[in-house]
């Protein structure tokens, strides 16, 4: 049995959530509760800078049992198994965190991992009790505190900050030489959208969110997830306009869907509580081909102001909101969803097929 520390979770509204940490447990942390129905994926999702400035729980129970992997690298210098080289989120929350870990692949444990990021767990929490509460009311900002630190941060209008510009490197990056030139605007992009884009076919070109890509004779354009409230993103937008009138090849997922439609005038709203899972279903439209699809949004594309130029593409199954987005006459489409999968399945990787065939 490990020491525990008792901690306290607060929401907005006021309610309180009483459990024990695990992890790194020094200071009171803060940020946007959200959850997560997935019953695996952890290390990703800690992983994946879209998390930023969030806290999340996880309703599947048992969290912690198959550990954590290496941080081994690729031939590309790019994390193997995690999805950055850090961890985003602010904290995770679970039912039960188990000391206890066994897998293959796995050379520590959460508790260890998030005490060398400085990033908290609390265990011990009726996570489907607070889930309805965040169901009902939506997400809320929240704080925990561990019993005996005096010193609790304020909540942050987490819509006022850039995440994208906190997240996105700082530097231009060039990976393999294949023919097609793809660039990769990275809001905060998850590996596995790198690592699919890197083929024998293409160079890939992987560039801050506000560099200027139009300077680049690119034959394919990608723009990824990423944190935070879309709108923050004026430089991405503009760009991706002009990247509209020079008409090669542009994907987007996630972040990436809801910056195209803002590109092109439409306008994105806040979901109640958002979609983070991998067992999300969407449609493509127009068939009766179903997806089962990995996702992590709070924004979603308004469908009703789309112009006439652009379709639906795929729409939740869930709740009827939207999941992707295609020109009627260009070569540009997106998705909401994940279709790098990681943690999740692997369904829709084809998306990065159709995208890397569309570029001649
Ligand atoms: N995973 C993402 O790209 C998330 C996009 C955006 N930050 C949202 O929450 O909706």
């Amino acid at each position: 049995m490990q020491p525990r520390r008792k901690a306290t979770l607060t929401l907005e509204d006021g309610s309180c959530f009483h459990g024990y940490t695990f992890g790194y447990d020094e200071e009171a942390t803060t940020g946007e509760v959200v959850f997560n129905t997935a019953m695996n994926g952890y290390n990703e999702s800690l992983s994946d800078p879209s998390y930023a400035h969030q806290i999340m729980v996880m309703t599947y129970p048992h969290v912690g049992n198959y550990g954590v992997p290496p941080r081994d690298k690729d031939s590309n210098g790019l994390s193997k198994f995690l999805e950055s080289d850090h961890i985003h989120m602010h904290a995770i929350v679970v039912s039960d965190y188990s000391y206890a870990y066994s897998h293959w692949n796995a050379v520590q444990s959460l508790d260890s991992w998030l005490k060398e990021e400085k990033v908290m767990g609390l265990t011990g929490i009726d996570t489907r009790a607070l889930t309805k509460v965040l169901r009902e009311r939506g997400s809320m900002k929240g704080v925990i505190v561990p019993e005996g630190v005096k010193e609790v941060p304020a909540f942050k209008d987490y819509n006022k900050i850039n995440i994208v510009a906190e997240k996105s490197p700082k530097e231009v990056l060039t990976y393999g030489n294949g023919k097609k030139k793809v660039v990769l605007v990275d809001c905060g992009a998850k590996l596995n959208i790198v690592r699919n884009l890197i083929t024998p076919d293409t160079t890939l070109i992987r560039v801050p969110w506000d560099y200027d890509f139009t300077k680049i004779d690119y034959d394919g354009l990608f723009i990824s997830n990423g944190p935070g409230d879309p709108t923050m993103c004026h430089e991405t937008i503009h760009h991706l306009r002009e990247a509209f009138n020079i008409g090669k090849p542009i994907a987007g997922t996630c972040l990436g869907n809801q910056l195209m439609a803002l590109a092109s005038g439409a306008k994105i709203f806040k979901l109640k509580y958002g979609h983070r899972s991998h067992n999300q279903p969407v449609r493509r439209v127009g068939t009766n081909s179903c997806f089962i699809t990995s996702q992590n949004h709070s924004f979603c594309v308004d469908s009703s102001t789309l112009s006439d130029e652009w379709n639906e593409l795929y729409v939740n199954l869930n709740d009827g909101t939207n999941e992707g987005l295609i020109h009627k006459e260009k070569p540009f489409f997106s998705v909401q969803f994940h279709p790098e999968a990681c943690g999740g399945p692997t369904d829709t990787l084809f998306i990065f097929d159709e995208f890397i065939r569309s570029i001649k």
